[in-house]
């Protein structure tokens, strides 16, 4: 009764105020980078406050200048801010983008999330809707195992996933992963993966993940 109560008390708070979405990617490559841009454009689209920040690089130096597209990528992205405890606390919706590496989220991903123990002490990661990507070179790479193992995670956290599911034709499309989408990528790092599919697949996965954010916004209001 206090719940619904105080539910229906804050319903103008998700008719007035814009969700506001954080969108949180490692990329050595550029491939979650791309689908973290695209989940971008695809939140602000639907009138969301949008911040895209990438997490820290960890990797030495010497490893990412020995290898061209690493480098390339790193210097392309160097204007993107780096993510930070209160990008995340200032979001209704958070949305990760990750490679999937030996069928886990990268190291760089997990340093950064084993940061925010005190955001989570203080409640503040609670409550908010949150999904993932990812992508891998093998068509079973390890994809799934991947968002699961961040999934876990947010569970911790009390935040709502808020996967795509089988909810539209387009999350299927895209390699059916119903989890969050999934790109492919060849050895050097191209999506092979029919692009039109892919994006609209990220598309919807932005739209479904912010709208439950908005819904959401009464319990944090
Ligand atoms: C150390 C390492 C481990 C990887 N492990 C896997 C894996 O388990 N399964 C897979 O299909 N691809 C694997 N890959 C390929 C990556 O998933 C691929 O490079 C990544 O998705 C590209 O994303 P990015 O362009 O955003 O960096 C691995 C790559 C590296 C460097």
């Amino acid at each position: 009764m206090g719940y619904l109560y105080r539910l229906l008390g804050n319903m103008d708070v998700v008719e007035t105020e814009k969700t506001k979405t954080t969108i949180v990617y490692y990329s050595s490559t550029g491939t979650n980078y791309q689908m973290a841009l695209w989940a971008s454009e695809a939140a602000k689209a639907e009138g969301s406050e949008v911040r895209l920040v990438k997490v820290p690089e960890t990797a030495p130096q010497a490893l990412i200048d020995s290898t061209p597209g690493w480098k390339a990528h790193m210097e392309a992205t160097k204007d993107i801010p780096v993510a930070t405890e209160a990008d995340l606390e200032w979001a209704d919706a958070l949305i990760f983008s990750v490679p999937t590496r030996f069928g886990n989220i990268t190291s760089q991903m997990q340093s950064f999330i084993d940061t925010l123990g005190g955001l989570w002490f203080q409640g503040k990661l609670s409550n908010k809707a949150v999904s993932a990507m990812t992508s891998a070179q093998n068509l079973h790479g390890g994809q799934e195992a991947a968002i699961l193992s961040l999934y876990t995670t947010m569970y911790h956290w009390g935040a709502i996933v808020a996967a795509p599911g089988y909810t539209d034709a387009v999350a299927g499309e895209a390699n059916g992963n119903p989890y969050g989408t999934s790109a492919t990528v060849s050895s050097e790092g191209k999506i092979t993966d029919d692009i039109p599919a892919l994006k609209a697949a990220v598309q919807y996965q932005a739209m479904r993940t912010l709208s439950v954010g908005q819904a959401l916004k009464v319990l944090n209001a």
